[in-house]
């Protein structure tokens, strides 16, 4: 196993081009959060907009619209229960997140359904959250799309079959090849491993610090705003999952506990820090 190390920054993060423009920087919808977690998909979009990507709209239940705007005017919304606005929508983003905040209720089904449907080829899908329990409970198909998985460890259980206490590199390998081939794993722990073609990484940031919810979906938002902008899709979920706990490390020097928005507003300052 490889340890991601602070290299992986200046590797990634590259000074912005005078000519470029908001559509350089990709775009991306975050499909989720229903009725009782629009704070998740608040706090992804977060990750998403402070990580630099070009253009960020919000697909989720239309009670959370204000609550949205309040916390990031630069967010577009669309209520993710019209259909076809979703699908128009979907089939013009470079990147896609479903699943934070999504709930496994009929609902998030459907819309799960839908995104599954839509996504192209050569667009990149996040999967995150709930999003991971229900392809795991209704055995779904996986589109033809560049897949990037986000589960903690228990969900990484319920995707692979594989228990907690048996989630070695070797059996999580394993069922990485069988069943998620070509596609990236983010297995998120204390020390997150990654498994993707060309290797197994493991993440070197990180403090308990972060145990506290919305977390991940932070963190699903912070890869999608950097596999938004970075060309290399590997490289750019490398350094997104050190970063997000990179500056935690940073936070938790004077902090008790670290809150998921904190590192959001922190990313701007970060990134500049360790741009190439
Ligand atoms: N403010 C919000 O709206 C929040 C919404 N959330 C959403 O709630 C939905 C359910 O996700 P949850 O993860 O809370 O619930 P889950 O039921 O999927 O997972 C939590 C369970 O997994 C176990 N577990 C074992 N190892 C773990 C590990 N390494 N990390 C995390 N859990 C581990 C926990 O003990 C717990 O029993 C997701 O869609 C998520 O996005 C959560 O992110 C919490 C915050
Ligand atoms: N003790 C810890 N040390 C380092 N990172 C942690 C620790 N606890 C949680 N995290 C990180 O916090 C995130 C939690 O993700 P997840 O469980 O999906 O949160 P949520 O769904 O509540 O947003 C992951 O990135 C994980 O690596
Ligand atoms: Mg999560």
């Amino acid at each position: 196993m490889k340890e991601i190390e602070q290299s992986i920054l200046k590797e990634t993060i590259k000074v912005r081009s005078n000519n470029s423009f908001k559509g350089t920087y990709g775009k991306i919808a975050l499909v989720g959060g229903n009725q009782n977690f629009g704070g998740a998909i608040i706090m992804s979009s977060l990750g998403s907009v402070y990580s630099g990507a070009g253009l960020t709209t919000t697909l989720t239940d239309k009670n959370n619209q204000s609550s949205l705007h309040s916390w990031l005017p630069e967010a577009m919304f669309a209520d993710y229960k019209n259909t076809t606005e979703m699908i128009k929508l979907l089939e013009n983003m470079d990147v896609i997140t479903i699943g934070t905040g999504l709930g496994t209720d009929e609902n998030g089904l459907t819309i799960l359904k839908t995104v599954l449907k839509t996504v192209k080829p050569n667009q990149i899908l996040i999967i995150d959250g709930s999003a991971i329990d229900l392809i795991a409970k209704y055995q779904l198909q996986l589109p033809k799309a560049k897949l990037i998985f986000t589960p903690h460890q228990m969900e990484w259980q319920r995707l692979s079959g594989i228990k907690i206490k048996d989630q070695t590199e070797k059996n999580n390998l394993i069922a990485y090849k069988k069943l998620f081939k070509n596609s990236i794993v983010i297995v998120k722990s204390h020390r997150t491993q990654i498994y993707t073609k060309n290797g197994v990484y493991q993440n070197t940031t990180g403090t308990p610090a972060q145990a506290t919810g919305g977390m991940g979906d932070t963190l699903a938002g912070i890869i999608g705003g950097f596999v938004a902008q970075f060309k290399d899709t590997e490289n750019a979920v490398l350094a997104a999952v050190y970063t997000h706990s990179a500056i935690a490390d940073i936070l938790a020097k004077k902090q008790y506990v670290v809150l998921p928005h904190q590192i959001s507003e922190f990313l701007p300052k970060f990134m500049k820090d360790n741009e190439a």
